[in-house]
């Protein structure tokens, strides 16, 4: 008997007609009678020779386990026996009209089979030591499957029973096949039968001795693997309901990316990490032929699934997948006597061994002062006894501190070939963890530099898994964005996001992804990135109520590396926010005004928050709209020039309303107008008071370090006294009375040989006011046009010829256009990531 697969096979095994290629369908693709007919369909078009081997259909081996343990406790297992008979003989209506009502009588008897197995189960306690009734009760799933898989196929197509041939035998490490006897068998089977297509039950086998028996969970594919290996065939296709094997669980990693390709040791390395590649000793039998396994997904056949090779070409990622081992426990021994004393890993093995304890991970520093090694979490106890028990001596004597259990731990696992001689990976996977605040407890990496693998906590695992996705296959520049306010700037915002968004992730990597939007009232929270477009639709009345916690938690706490509110309302309220959020490492973009003009202590607040979080906190839209006002100022400042005033006009509302005010339209007729445009703040009072020009003075005077607030600054109000307090909707009403005292200002101006202008001015001495003035004509604010704002920076090296920023200061694409400034130089500071290159 040969434990390997034998590389030459007897001739007469090895003489195939015609080229032959196996498919292994698995319980999802034999779910219901439509299923198993798609199978029929898939295999149809191959014009190989088809070996077909199937496992049970969906949720039957569950059932059958259920039942066998049912019978053996004594309880009633009829119903579900029942059940399952219902299921199998109501899919075999679906094409019994084919069979002439063989093969319900087939199906019958199946049953009546597993029928008196439990029954000899329930009735007999000395039959429930017999292995081989219960494997032939888990193995009927797929006697029934095959039966009606082979009545989907056609009379032309063989069933055969893989016990008749196949022959195992159990050993610590999982059935063993007998090649030569199965061979043999199979090629006396092959002679009796011809060289006909053939339906193969899965899972099952028989021993030397001629006893029923399976080859454990998830067998089938052992079994498919077994069968492409006895029929010489030279591809094998294992279809299932995923469209190939993925980077990551896609559960816990939205953005896990279907694999092209990947090697047989990388398989292997992923299947022993918890991936659901494939059994884990499913590659044995075709890894010795170098036959390629294909996984596919029967459910979308045009996907081209991922082929298991001998050699996988490589990837753009070193890492070809991650994978975590949950429930597992740390055992550390530790002790100054264990330095350079030979045997005491060897002692600290053979203990577990002893204790029929699995190692998942060892790891022990160069210092040798400790061994630690990770094992199951439900081994952990008898493990860390064993060692106690095993040192006993050592640590009576102290030369052993003792044993050290830590749980609720797990193993991120990552896997790939073009790790091998790679510099930079483990930099990588180290920095994307700790970026997103993970604590590794132990490392290990063996010296073939497939596998890094690193125990952390529990509570970390979706967490951490993220991170090191986000760190090997997404852009550093990946950005989980948050709009706040879909008014005039923030739908103007959203719809320059939709056209850029694209191109900008083509050509610069920065990926900024839609996650969240909300309004005053309502928010709309998604996992994958929204359509910046017909985002704004999402906030119908069904739209949740707007919780700017629950907002920002879930923009933090995404799976891409980074994050980004963007406020584009005028709400104090929002603004409260920004220091818990740039805390919380939330980036922050807003053309919102309240947080930089705002209460003094809230703005330091920020500031420290900023450094807190390593966030950043870019605000340049809050004066002039999109013209460079802030960052102009700040270079001036940062490159050691001193301000001396700033002069100018700051609204572009104001401009807007003086550039167009002649008199021979009311007044009010162009506010409403401005409004209308999207030049006035939601409540054009805040224009036309001064407020929101004094709030403007304010943020630069404090961008210049002065501790300057609203109250200092002179303001003059255009709002007519009775008009300050009352409602929006009666200010907008009773609008003309803004008329007559603005006719008969501009008529005083006019008489001067003047015009009027709204000004701004911060003087050396810190002091600011805001106000209508009436200028001569060759004045330079005079010469402005639309919603021109003008900012006139005296500083020392600018003194008497001062610096100048003019041009279009308020509407919503110039502002949105402002703003989507910010967010791209966040992102585009996001770059730098530590590379990897093959020496
Ligand atoms: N319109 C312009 O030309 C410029 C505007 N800005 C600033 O941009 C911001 C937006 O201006 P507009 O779009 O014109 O105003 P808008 O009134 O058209 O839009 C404001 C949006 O904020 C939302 N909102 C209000 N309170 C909220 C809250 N508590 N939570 C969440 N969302 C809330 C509203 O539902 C609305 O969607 C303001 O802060 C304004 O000062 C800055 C420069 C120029
Ligand atoms: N309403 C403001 C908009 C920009 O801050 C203005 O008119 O300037």
């Amino acid at each position: 008997m040969s434990a390997v697969a034998p590389l030459d096979p007897p001739a007469f095994a090895r003489a195939p007609q015609r080229a032959c290629h196996v498919h292994k369908f698995g319980g999802s693709s034999l779910a219901d009678a439509a299923h198993i007919a798609r199978l029929a369909a898939l295999v149809a078009t191959d014009a190989r020779l088809r070996p077909v081997v199937v496992s049970a259909m969906a949720g039957t081996t569950n059932a059958l386990v259920a039942l066998g343990d049912a019978a053996c406790a004594g309880e009633d297992w009829k119903p579900g026996w029942a059940a399952l008979r219902t299921r199998h003989l109501e899919t075999a209506d679906a094409f019994e009209s084919d069979t002439g009502g063989a093969l319900h009588i087939a199906l019958e008897a199946d049953l009546g089979v597993l029928a008196r197995d439990l029954q000899t189960l329930e009735a007999h306690a000395d039959a429930r030591d017999d292995d081989a009734t219960l494997a032939r009760i888990h193995g009927c799933g797929e006697q029934l499957s095959s039966r009606l898989a082979q009545a989907a196929l056609g009379p032309e197509w063989h069933r055969l029973d893989a016990r008749e041939v196949l022959v195992v035998h159990a050993a610590e490490m999982g059935a063993v096949v007998d090649w030569d006897a199965s061979r043999a068998k199979l090629a006396a089977w092959r002679l009796a039968h011809g060289a006909r297509d053939v339906v193969i039950t899965g899972f099952v086998a028989r021993d030397a001795d001629g006893r029923d028996t399976t080859l454990g969970r998830n067998g089938s594919d052992y079994s498919a693997a077994i069968f492409a290996n006895l029929f010489d065939a030279d591809a094998l296709t294992i279809w299932t309901d995923v469209d190939g094997v993925l980077s990551a669980d896609p559960r816990l990693v939205p953005d896990a990316v279907c694999l092209d390709a990947m090697s047989y040791a990388e398989a292997c390395e992923l299947a022993y990490f918890g991936a659901k590649v494939l059994h884990p000793q499913t590659l044995a039998p075709v890894q010795s032929r170098g036959v390629p396994v294909r996984i596919r997904n029967s459910r979308n056949p045009a996907a081209p699934g991922t082929l298991i090779a001998p050699e996988a070409a490589p990837a753009a990622s070193p890492v070809k997948g991650l994978s975590l081992v949950r429930d597992v426990a740390v055992l550390e021994l530790v002790g100054n006597g264990l330095v350079g004393v030979p045997g005491m890993a060897e002692r600290l093995f053979a203990a577990l061994h002893g204790a029929g304890v699995s190692v998942t991970m060892i790891s022990q520093g160069s210092s040798e002062h400790s061994i630690c090694c990770v094992v199951r979490a439900e081994q952990a106890q008898r493990g860390h006894d064993a060692i106690v028990e095993a040192f006993a001596d050592a640590i009576a004597e102290g030369q052993a501190q003792g044993v050290a259990m830590t749980g609720d731990l797990c193993v991120l696992a990552a896997v790939g070939d073009g790790m091998v001689g790679a510099q930079g990976v483990a930099a990588r996977l180290f920095d994307g963890l700790a970026q997103a605040h993970v604590n590794i407890r132990a490392i290990a990496q063996g010296a073939s530099e497939r596998n890094i693998s690193v125990a952390i906590a529990q509570d970390d695992a979706t967490r951490a898994l993220r991170a090191a996705h986000a760190a090997f296959w997404l852009s550093p520049q990946t950005v989980s964005v948050g709009v706040i306010g879909p008014g005039n700037v923030g739908r103007a915002l959203l719809a320059q996001l939709g056209e850029v968004i694209p191109a900008l992730r083509a050509r610069a990597g920065v990926d900024l992804r839609l996650r969240a939007l909300a309004s005053g009232r309502r928010m709309h929270l998604a996992d994958a990135a929204l359509d910046p477009a017909t985002a704004g639709t999402l906030l119908d009345e069904a739209a949740a109520a707007c919780d700017l916690d629950a907002f920002a938690a879930h923009v933090r706490g995404g799976h891409l590396p980074h994050a980004m509110i963007v406020d584009c309302s005028a709400s104090d309220a929002v603004a409260a926010k920004y220091a818990d959020w740039l805390a919380a490492g939330i980036h922050v973009v807003t053309p919102n005004k309240h947080a930089g003009s705002g209460d003094w202590q809230r703005y330091l607040r920020i500031a420290d928050a900023r450094a807190q979080g390593a966030s950043r906190f870019l605000y340049e839209a809050t004066v002039g709209a999109g013209l460079p006002v802030i960052v102009t100022l700040r270079n001036l400042l940062d490159t050691g020039d001193s301000l001396h005033a700033i002069d100018g006009m700051l609204s572009g509302t104001l401009a807007w309303l003086f550039n167009s005010y002649d008199g021979r339209r009311p007044f009010s007729e162009l506010v409403r107008e401005a409004q209308a445009l999207g030049y006035t703040e939601p409540d054009p009072r805040d224009d036309l008071s001064g407020l929101d020009v004094a709030r403007k003075l304010v943020i630069l005077a404090r961008e210049a370090g002065r501790t300057l607030s609203l109250d200092d600054v002179a303001i003059e109000s255009l709002v007519p006294e009775a008009l300050r307090e009352v409602p929006l909707a009666v200010f907008l009403e009773r609008l003309r009375e803004l008329d007559a005292p603005m006719q008969a200002r501009l008529e005083a101006a006019r008489a001067d040989g003047c015009g009027l202008r709204h000004i701004a001015h911060l003087g050396a001495d810190g002091e600011a006011s805001v106000g209508v003035r009436a200028l001569p004509a060759d004045h330079a604010c005079m010469h402005t046009r639309l919603t021109d704002n003008l900012v006139q920076f005296t500083t020392a090296r600018y003194a008497d010829n001062p610096l100048v920023v003019q041009g279009p200061g308020a509407g919503p694409q110039v502002t949105a256009a402002g703003v989507f400034g910010d967010v791209l130089s966040i992102a585009h500071a996001l770059g730098a990531r530590t590379g990897w290159r093959h020496a």
